[in-house]
């Protein structure tokens, strides 16, 4: 039996004034599977990621997370849901540790605010325990925990992109969104990621990756989607959409030109 569908984008469509950036996407990613978007500059990869994550409305389409309609739901309540994401531009706090980043991550994830803070309640001090040992689960999860006392902006580029996904696995998300994750890594922080990707796989979290990276991509991918000017022109496993003509032509004849 094939795995629940968990994100189900339906003719997904964002107009910007005349420029249709996303143009009816459809697609879908199954509980536990790692799914790719690619896609020429300007393809619309982003806008469908800003639409799944809430901080854009799309101009028509719906998005099913775990059955229900989230499309017009803010983005705090769908990562209350168990959607998360990274971001090509970082979010990390770069004058506070690694620890720090993700305690604050946690603390978002956790419900008793201000008021308990104040007051020092029991509960908020149990949540305090708890954010800070699943703040060190995640560092170790994320190979920082060498790294635990350093500052955000003293991190070298591939320990930066780790701490970014901690920070979004700090939600305990059920999806991870992940936007150019390789973006600027060499070879081998690049083959760190995939490792860390596949592990974020086994640990029950189903992702949805935005790269351009094809090593990462080929290699982490069940499943690739393909847009071109905002329509999806392929999908497939990564060695069908490889050998797919017309994604070589507009796509990774591209990229194998630029390697
Ligand atoms: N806020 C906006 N206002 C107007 N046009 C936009 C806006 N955001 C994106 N676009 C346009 O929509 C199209 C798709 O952009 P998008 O950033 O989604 O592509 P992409 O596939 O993520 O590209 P890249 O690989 O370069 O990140 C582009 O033509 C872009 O210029």
């Amino acid at each position: 039996m094939s795995a629940p569908l968990l994100l189900e984008a339906q003719a997904l469509t964002r107009a910007f004034g005349g420029l249709v950036a996303v143009n009816s996407v459809t697609f879908s990613v199954a509980e536990g599977e790692i799914v790719g978007l690619i896609g020429p500059n300007g393809a619309g990869k982003t806008t469908v990621f800003n639409m799944l994550a809430g901080s854009m409305e799309p101009t028509s389409g719906t998005i099913r997370f775990d059955g229900a309609d989230v499309t017009g739901m803010e983005p705090h309540d769908r990562a209350r849901l168990g959607i998360a994401r990274t971001f090509q531009i970082t979010s990390i706090f770069p004058a506070l540790t690694v620890r720090e980043n993700v305690e604050a991550a946690t603390y978002r994830a956790y419900r008793t605010g201000w008021l308990g803070s104040f007051f020092r309640t029991k509960a908020w001090r149990d949540e305090e325990a708890s954010a800070a040992a699943s703040a060190e689960e995640i560092m170790a999860f994320c190979d920082l925990a060498d790294r635990a006392e350093v500052k955000g902006e003293a991190l070298s580029y591939g320990a930066q992109r780790r701490l970014e996904v901690a920070i979004a696995l700090a939600t305990k998300p059920r999806l991870l969104l992940l936007d150019e994750p390789a973006a600027g890594l060499n070879p081998e922080e690049g083959q760190r990621l995939v490792a860390m990707i596949q592990k974020v796989r086994q640990s029950g979290v189903t992702v949805l990756l935005v790269e351009h990276h094809m090593r990462v991509v080929m290699g982490v991918c069940d499943r690739i989607v393909v847009l071109d000017h905002g329509t999806r022109i392929a999908e497939g496993a990564p060695a069908e959409v490889a050998a797919n003509p017309e994604v070589i032509r507009v796509y990774l004849g591209r990229e194998a030109a630029h390697a």
